[in-house]
């Protein structure tokens, strides 16, 4: 993997909270132990899983080799674990953190990496806040230096934040101010793997680094925007989880993500290519997007859930007989909405985001639909000439591709659309990081570029929350209404119908 990020990076401790899970599992130690292999790791580092099952580094180091099923080579996988510790213990419980501090310290000793330290909560989000709490309280953030954290002199301490960041503006609001008591800004990572994807950062140089597309990215050009990320899989076990308040689409995916990549495809040039001013342009957007009004709700957005249905062949139980989802359950597995960014830029351009679970095909993916031409030359053709787009396929088939109108050979003028390809796998030979590694190897060197700013998670909130009440409000009764396997409720193509347009689904 190239290393895209050159500042350095200091020796330090890596302590993932909820290092019996899942995102550990799949997704951290991959990510970390790819870094190490690439030397992208500090000379000196070492790792501490923390949770409450019983594990002995040893027994600790094993289930992760044997849950990556062959991924990792066996002799380097033995240097890099050398690096790897567990400790068991509540980190939600001030009592236990004694044992916990003073397992860091001796680690730091061991492996001489100063006080640098980054804390990584991989636990579900009601442990967020007292973990914070505890690692205050421990002292582990170092009084007087919170507002030096870029300084290689002194020691830093960076806290990154998993997702899901609060359930509505409140706790979004409540989360950050939990943080603030204990870390300054400079020192929080609220990640969004969506923006360690490839094609999401690829969007930011095919604005700014090319002539070609930047003079047509306005509402003089531009019809509407769509951005999609569905998905094959259902709730995965995560029922209990998906079905609670701080579950469901327009949460776990739209508020999060797709703002996320939104924020992307629709700032205005940065003054430079610095974390500081990136973040200040999508806070820009995120300032500008148009509020739902409450009563518009049912024009602007869709609800949707699956039942049973058939997936690649194989049957598929529906949402509601999901171990740990109510049997009369409101949640969202598909959400569809409308919204506007009232800039100069975009005034008047539709953004269509949507995200389901249990759909016809596992994609992400931003396309851009063009205006037709001032003035069709091709009369009798008018009716068949289909919008130029621009397609971001974020995942899978990376890429982007160019769609337009070409003459068919032969006698006559014939039109039909045709692609300009560039795909990323043939092209690079490489396959696109899942973004884990590229955001923690950004985190080991202090760069908060791809992290989410405090002021636009809260606003970013207030965009969907309406939404969000009505559907609490307003209880839907043609619930499960999309089976699974399909494209979603024939509500959001409605909705699409209504302005003229259609989704884009093959
Ligand atoms: N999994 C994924 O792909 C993604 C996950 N996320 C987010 O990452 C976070 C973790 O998710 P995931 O790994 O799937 O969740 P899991 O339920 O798989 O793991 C949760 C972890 O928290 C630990 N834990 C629970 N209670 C405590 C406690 N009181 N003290 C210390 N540790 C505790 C559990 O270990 P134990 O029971 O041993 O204590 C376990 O290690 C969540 O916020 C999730 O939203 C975000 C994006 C993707
Ligand atoms: O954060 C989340 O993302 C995944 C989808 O991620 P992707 O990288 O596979 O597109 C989603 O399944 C999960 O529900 C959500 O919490």
């Amino acid at each position: 993997m190239p290393n895209q990020n050159t500042k350095p990076r200091s020796n330090c401790l890596i302590v993932i909270f909820g290092a019996s899970g899942d995102l550990t599992k799949r997704k951290l130690i991959p990510a970390l132990y790819s870094l190490w292999d690439t030397n992208q790791l500090p000379a000196n580092f070492a790792i501490l899983g923390i949770a409450r099952t019983a594990y002995s580094d040893e027994k600790y180091r094993d289930e992760l080799y044997e849950f990556s099923e062959g991924s990792y080579d066996k002799a380097k996988w033995g240097e890099f674990s050398k690096h790897l510790y567990y400790h068991a213990g509540d980190s939600t419980a001030e009592a236990d953190w004694g044992d916990i501090k003073g397992y860091m310290c001796d680690l730091a000793k061991k492996h001489d990496l100063g006080d640098n330290r980054i804390f990584y909560l991989s636990v579900g989000p009601q442990f967020f806040e007292p973990i914070i709490t505890n690692i205050g309280k421990a002292e582990l953030v170092t009084e007087g230096r919170r507002f030096c954290s870029l300084s290689d002199d002194v020691p830093w301490q960076r806290i990154v934040v998993e997702k899901p960041f609060g359930s509505d503006p409140a706790s979004a609001v409540k989360l950050n101010q939990t943080l603030a008591a204990v870390f300054d800004e400079e020192s929080i990572y609220r990640i969004d793997h969506y923006l360690g994807k490839e094609l999401v950062q690829n969007l930011l140089v095919v604005r700014f680094a090319n002539s070609l597309f930047e003079p047509l990215w306005n509402r003089e050009y531009i019809d509407h925007v769509q951005i999609t990320a569905t998905e094959t899989v259902g709730v995965e076990g995560r029922g209990a989880y998906y079905d609670s308040p701080a579950g469901g689409a327009m949460r776990d995916m739209i508020q999060s993500h797709l703002l996320q990549v939104l924020s992307f495809m629709a700032m205005e040039p940065p003054v430079a290519f610095e974390a500081d001013d990136i973040r200040t342009e999508k806070n820009k957007i995120f300032k500008a997007l148009r509020i739902p009004k409450y009563d518009d709700v049912p024009q602007i957005a869709v609800r949707g859930q699956y039942g049973q249905g058939q997936i690649g062949g194989e049957p598929v139980i529906g949402y509601r007989d999901e171990k740990g989802v109510d049997e009369e359950s409101q949640t969202d597995t598909f959400a569809a909405l409308q919204l506007y960014i009232d800039t100069w830029r975009w005034g008047g351009v539709p953004f269509y985001l949507r995200s389901g679970k249990a759909m016809a095909e596992k994609k992400t993916e931003i396309v851009i639909y063009f205006k037709p031409t001032p003035h069709c030359l091709f009369k009798e053709q008018t009716k068949k000439l289909k919008a130029n787009q621009i397609i971001i396929n974020v995942h899978p088939n990376e890429g982007i591709r160019l769609r337009f109108e070409g003459k068919v050979p032969g006698l006559g003028m014939n039109i039909k659309d045709v692609v300009m390809d560039f795909d990323y796998i043939k092209q690079w030979q490489v396959k696109p990081s899942d973004g884990y590694a590229i955001l923690l190897n950004d985190v080991l060197r202090g760069d908060q570029m791809l992290f989410k700013h405090r002021d636009e998670i809260e606003i970013s909130w207030n965009a969907v929350q309406p939404v969000l009440d009505y559907w609490k409000d307003n209880p839907q009764d043609d619930l499960p209404n999309y089976n699974a396997g399909t494209w979603g409720p024939s509500a959001a193509d409605i909705m699409m119908a209504r302005d003229n347009r259609y989704w884009h689904n093959y």
